[in-house]
């Protein structure tokens, strides 16, 4: 009997303990979701029949990697996952655990197994850190089901997961949250007596600003407002609080509305003015705001032929490789990769020849000069084409000195227009003398 009372105040202690501990632990975390319905957000990981529901409720033994930015939420579902299920958790870093961690958490899951049969999440945050001989480490683990492997990772698990860990496991990738979900985080965290209930309120300026400032990632939004409601004491907290608490100037732009415009608009005509410091602070004013980086790098790609063209085609590879960059690392780290397809492109040299030939040539076809393809240029590979003389007299180019020869390729219609003016800028200024020699061969030595 005394034993009881000693597990009971024990128990009873580690209780009280564990209340301390969650009273002074940071607002995010006091606010992590106890259950997966109070995840916000996540929908298409969430629903009924999905994989994790199924882990949840049936209890399937899976491994999994959660793939998604910052404060979305892995670490919190590889938590409900374990509690739900009432397994042990056992988080281990791979920014400051190594081989050594991994080898101990394996054997003490291993224990547990034999002695009560409890499993055991091994929860690994950042996995993608770990090298290829750390992750190695946890395949044997993994393979006999000792542990229901968890692995998050900020960045694409085909580039930075080991095949063999990532075929193994259930791959789940987490959406950046948005503005309403963002809005629900903070208005929870604002009226739950695990958060903020009855110590702040926030005016309607200062949440649109947080949700601006968090970017999609809920930890972020709670750590500022957190900050803010200590700077405001009892006041509520203003959009100058808020500055003040996360030393951060306002940026006053509104993503729906006008300033997303203006903004936009003085970035690209910066970009096209060769403006490289004004294209960056709109880059920077973009990104502090919230901006999706999606967003930009979409602008960078239109851009990259609209004003640098064939003055230098590889502006438009910077431009796509930006936005792959946008995708495979995600902000914070891929601003520098937005920022330097930026820098390229204002310092290319610069042409609007290629929207100038697309939109003149896109402009005769709407009034109507279209007309039917040259016969000798029809399609001849169908059985009954050369009766009706369909590819009849088709030259072909390769046959012929420097692989040109004089043919009509534009039907009537358009013979003879020119629709594409290359500047005198970059390497374009090559293209000249080149278009001219073309055109005089295609027409037979006449010019234009
Ligand atoms: N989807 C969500 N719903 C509700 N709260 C969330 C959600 N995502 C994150 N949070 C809040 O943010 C805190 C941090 O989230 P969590 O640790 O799960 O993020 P994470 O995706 O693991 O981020 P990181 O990659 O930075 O480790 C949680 O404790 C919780 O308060």
């Amino acid at each position: 009997m005394a034993r009881r009372d000693d597990e009971q105040a024990d128990s009873l202690f580690d209780t009280q303990a564990e209340e301390a501990e969650q009273a002074n632990a940071p607002l995010a975390v006091r606010m992590r979701p106890r259950g997966l319905d109070e995840v916000v957000g996540q929908a298409h990981l969430l629903g009924p029949g999905t994989p994790l529901r199924q882990l949840v409720e049936r209890d399937v033994a899976m491994s999994l990697v959660l793939w998604g930015p910052p404060g979305t939420g892995k670490t919190t579902l590889a938590y409900v996952v374990s509690q739900a299920t009432e397994r042990r958790f056992v988080e281990i870093s791979a920014v400051s655990d190594g081989v050594k961690q991994v080898r101990a958490a394996i054997d003490q899951a291993k224990r547990e197994l034999g002695m009560s049969g409890r499993q055991t999440v091994l929860f690994v945050d950042e996995v993608h850190r770990f090298n290829k001989a750390q992750q190695d480490a946890l395949l044997p683990a993994v393979e006999n089901r000792w542990v229901s492997f968890i692995g998050a990772t900020t960045e694409n698990p085909f580039f930075s997961v080991i095949s063999p860990l990532l075929s193994r496991s259930l791959l789940l990738t987490l959406e950046p949250l948005g503005d309403d979900q963002l809005r629900e985080v903070i208005r929870r965290a604002l009226t739950d007596d695990r958060g903020l209930a009855g110590v702040t309120s926030l005016t309607e300026p200062a949440e649109d600003h947080l949700v601006r400032l968090a970017g999609g990632d809920a930890r972020r939004a709670l750590t500022y407002l957190e900050a803010a409601s200590y700077v405001a004491g009892r006041e509520p907290i203003d959009v100058d609080v808020l500055e003040k608490a996360v030393d951060r100037a306002a940026v006053r732009y509104d993503r729906e509305g006008d300033q997303h415009y203006d903004v936009i608009s003085a970035f690209i005509k910066s970009i096209r003015g060769s403006d490289v410091d004004a294209a960056l602070h709109y880059l920077a004013r973009m990104i502090e705001a919230g901006e999706d980086p999606r967003f930009i790098a979409r602008r960078l790609i239109v851009h990259a032929s609209e004003d640098v063209g064939m003055a230098d085609p590889s502006a438009l590879q910077t431009a796509i490789a930006a936005a792959h960059a946008v995708e495979f690392v995600g902000l914070p780290e891929a601003r520098i990769n937005l920022a330097q397809a930026v820098i390229h492109l204002s310092m290319a040299p610069k042409s609007n020849a290629v929207i100038r030939a697309i939109n003149e040539a896109s402009a005769d076809v709407r009034r109507g000069l279209v007309g039917p393809v040259p016969a000798h240029l029809r399609d001849a590979h169908y059985k009954g084409a050369s009766k009706i003389e369909h590819g009849k007299g088709y030259q072909y180019a390769h046959d012929f000195p420097g692989g040109v020869v004089e043919q009509r390729y534009a039907p009537d219609a358009v013979a003879g227009r020119d629709y594409y003016h290359p500047t005198k800028h970059g390497m374009e200024s090559r293209f000249s003398e080149v278009v001219e020699r073309l055109r005089t061969v295609l027409r037979g030595g006449r010019q234009g």
